[in-house]
């Protein structure tokens, strides 16, 4: 028995309690030397069902992994490969944006699960990509084949899927909160500032002018304003949630701590519905999720709530004053903005527990 047959046999066993001793899992991933890479060997490392793990780089294959990171010292992570990756069950793309697109068709044909950490398979239409993204996109034909990685809101259509576009770290933090409230039509849909503050391991571990350190120690900056990237994202699913149209104000900030991140979304309540309204709403719609909280009232989020963790917390008001909505939401950009979710969306793609290799709390402090 291999590949789907074996994965199935697998599902089988979870549903009748008596799990399989031998798992021949094979995972592996690309980009393994970035941020996002790191954290996913941390992750899958504990993960107790990947039973090997292949580790590649485009720059460094042939170095031991420690070498690159030597906080992994004698935990025997092996020696990086090169790009060109042997059979596999499932491989994250952890990569920068185009990179992915132009190899994910040769990784399917060989039917290995593609989980691309990346923007390239976000977005629904490729024009809207390349708009943005000023980029050709490397394969228009396979963005109908992929499922936007939201595990909250499309998890039956991730189970089995075999191509995951696992969304972006802001988009991630701002759909949690609004798509639930926009679905049950209680907000305004004309008026929605995203106000969004990243830690700087966000922008990956490339130093640029703008990430070094003393660009960003004791500063904070807007950057993106009205162009960053994630708008169409946030747009084309906070649409869809809506059943119409609609645009966002959205603005990034960089602000000088290492990960984490936290969005303020301020709204304009539809007429006659009050606080209590939006709270039941995501009451009912988290109610049994493991890994979005809401917070009791009064209890404010904090980036350290996240830190290191695939949960998310929000919290929320409606201001007496203005009648405005306040909506605030954190996360770890790169744990349920990238690897976490990540490892959430692989678990449900093979039918495993959701929670598998993602257990935990936040470091605190
Ligand atoms: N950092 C974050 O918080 C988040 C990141 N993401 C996404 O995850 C992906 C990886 O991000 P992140 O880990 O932060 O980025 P990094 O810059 O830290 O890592 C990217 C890795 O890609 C590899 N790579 C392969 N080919 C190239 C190339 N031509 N140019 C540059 N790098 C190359 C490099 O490893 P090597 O040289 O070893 O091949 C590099 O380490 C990106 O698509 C990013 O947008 C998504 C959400 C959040
Ligand atoms: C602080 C910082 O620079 N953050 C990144 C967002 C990282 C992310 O989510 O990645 P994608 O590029 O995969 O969409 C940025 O603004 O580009």
């Amino acid at each position: 028995m291999e590949g789907i047959e074996l994965l199935y046999e697998r599902m089988y066993n979870y549903e009748n309690e008596t799990r399989v001793e031998e798992m021949t899992m094979r995972v592996g991933v690309l980009g393994a030397t970035g941020y996002a890479g790191q954290e996913l060997v941390r992750l899958l490392r504990r993960h107790e069902e990947v039973a090997e793990l292949v580790l590649s780089s485009s720059s460094v294959a042939g170095q031991g992994y420690e070498e690159v990171y030597p906080h992994w010292n004698g935990q025997n992570i092996g020696i990086l490969q090169d790009e060109d990756v042997p059979d596999l069950d499932v491989l994250f793309c952890a990569l920068p944006h185009g990179l992915t697109a132009s190899r994910a068709r040769g990784f399917l044909d060989r039917k290995i699960k593609v989980i691309d950490l990346g923007a390239d398979f976000r977005l629904n239409s490729a024009q809207v990509y390349e708009e943005w993204y000023k980029l050709k996109h490397p394969d228009v034909d396979l963005l109908g084949q992929a499922v936007y990685g939201l595990p909250e809101l499309y998890r039956e259509k991730i189970k089995g899927q075999s191509l995951i576009a696992n969304p972006g770290c802001y988009p991630t933090a701002t759909l949690l909160a609004l798509v639930p409230l926009l679905k049950e039509q209680l907000l305004q849909t004309e008026m929605l500032v995203i106000d969004a503050k990243s830690g700087v391991s966000g922008a990956g571990r490339g130093v640029s002018l703008g990430n070094h350190f003393s660009e960003v120690n004791e500063n904070f900056k807007a950057y993106g304003v009205a162009s960053h990237r994630h708008t169409p994202e946030i747009e084309q699913e906070l649409s869809r949630a809506a059943g119409q149209p609609l645009t966002v104000s959205f603005t990034p900030h960089l602000v000088p701590m290492t990960r984490g991140m936290l969005i303020t979304i301020y709204a304009k309540v539809k007429e006659g519905i009050n606080e209590a309204d939006l709270r039941n709403c995501w009451l009912k719609h988290y109610a049994s999720e493991q890994f979005v909280h809401l917070l009791p009232q009064g209890t404010w989020p904090q980036t350290k709530f996240s830190s290191g963790s695939n949960h998310a917390f929000l919290q929320l008001t409606v201001d007496r004053r203005t009648g405005n909505a306040v909506i605030v939401s954190t996360i770890d950009n790169l744990m349920k903005g990238a690897a976490g979710q990540a490892v959430q969306n692989m678990n449900l793609v093979v039918g495993w527990p959701e929670e598998l290799g993602l257990s935990g709390t936040a470091l605190w402090p």
